[in-house]
């Protein structure tokens, strides 16, 4: 009989063969999420005996990570801020870096809640939810608002926000950016599409041919929705509020000019893990 040890060194030698990064961890995480195992228990139970219904599975799921598709997608769901969230084609998968802007976001947002005693948060380009739903999660008197231009990922956060138990106070809004949008809210959030068109081909195939296009493409300059955001936001921002930004890693300088120009102020600018600009947050004087 095949085991559990036996099954994650085939395909960890067949990910070396192609070339994939980290292939002992990937099949870890591949083998051990599709038997619906923790990590101790991969590690530990690795003379554990497998069915062939088990193996027909992880077959299948090795041959579409040697095509690229990302273990993520594969297994449907990406853990982000330590909550899981569902994938579907229409979604970007959250990445780690984004958390560095539910981080910079939690102290203003907090500090309003406590003023106030509720807090409203747009996010703009909600894919999973993953930013409004996170911030949702640590703040009890936070609701707010969720809007993308695709269906498909409004009905997968509505479903994330459900299966987190934060329904009741997330709303998802089809609209283009602000299109849709009455009302004003304290803290509005958005890692928008920032890759410039002539780079997307360029991209690894794991997130070219996987991440949905509309996540990625942020027009010739890769600078089309901080443009659009920066002239609209004045009429949804309330007094004392916040913008806080995910940028690409060159984009400080360029988005900070675009919302100074609109009579922004940068309060925060933050590095990711691997220490590139990453995110950016504004107040507006006289707001
Ligand atoms: C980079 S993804 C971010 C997804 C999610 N917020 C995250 O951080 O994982 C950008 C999102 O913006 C959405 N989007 C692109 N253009 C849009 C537009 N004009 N109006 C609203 N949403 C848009 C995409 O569908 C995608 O879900």
């Amino acid at each position: 009989m095949t085991t559990l040890a036996a099954a994650i060194a085939s395909a960890r030698a067949a990910f070396a063969d192609a070339g994939i990064g980290d292939a002992a961890i990937e099949a870890r995480i591949l083998i051990g999420g599709l038997l619906g195992l923790s990590s101790t228990e991969v590690f530990t139970g690795g003379d554990r005996g497998l069915n062939a219904g088990d193996l027909a599975r992880i077959e299948d799921a090795v041959a579409r990570r040697l095509k690229r598709e990302p273990v993520h997608r594969i297994l449907g769901k990406r853990e982000f801020y330590g909550l899981d969230f569902s994938l579907s084609e229409g979604t970007l998968e959250p990445r780690p870096d984004t958390e560095i802007l539910v981080e910079a976001m939690l102290e203003p947002a907090r500090r309003i809640a406590a003023q106030k005693g509720k807090l409203r948060i747009l996010d703009l380009g909600t894919g999973t939810g993953a930013i409004i739903l996170a911030l949702l999660s640590e703040i009890p008197q936070a609701s707010g608002v969720g809007v993308d231009i695709s269906a498909d990922a409004l009905a997968t956060a509505k479903r994330n926000a459900t299966e987190l138990g934060l329904g009741s106070r997330f709303e998802p809004m089809l609209s283009r950016w602000f299109d849709k949008i009455e009302g004003r809210f304290d803290i509005i959030v958005s890692n928008p599409p920032y890759i410039r068109s002539e780079v997307i081909q360029e991209l690894e195939p794991e997130v070219r041919d996987f991440d949905p296009l509309l996540a990625l493409d942020g027009g010739q300059d890769g600078l089309d929705a901080y443009r659009a955001i920066a002239e609209a936001a004045e009429g949804f921002l309330e007094e004392g509020g916040y913008i806080g930004l995910e940028i690409g890693y060159d984009q400080k300088q360029p988005v900070t000019s675009i919302f100074e120009a609109q009579g922004y102020t940068l309060t925060q600018a933050k590095r990711d893990y691997g220490d590139n600009d990453r995110v950016l947050v504004f107040d507006r004087a006289g707001l």
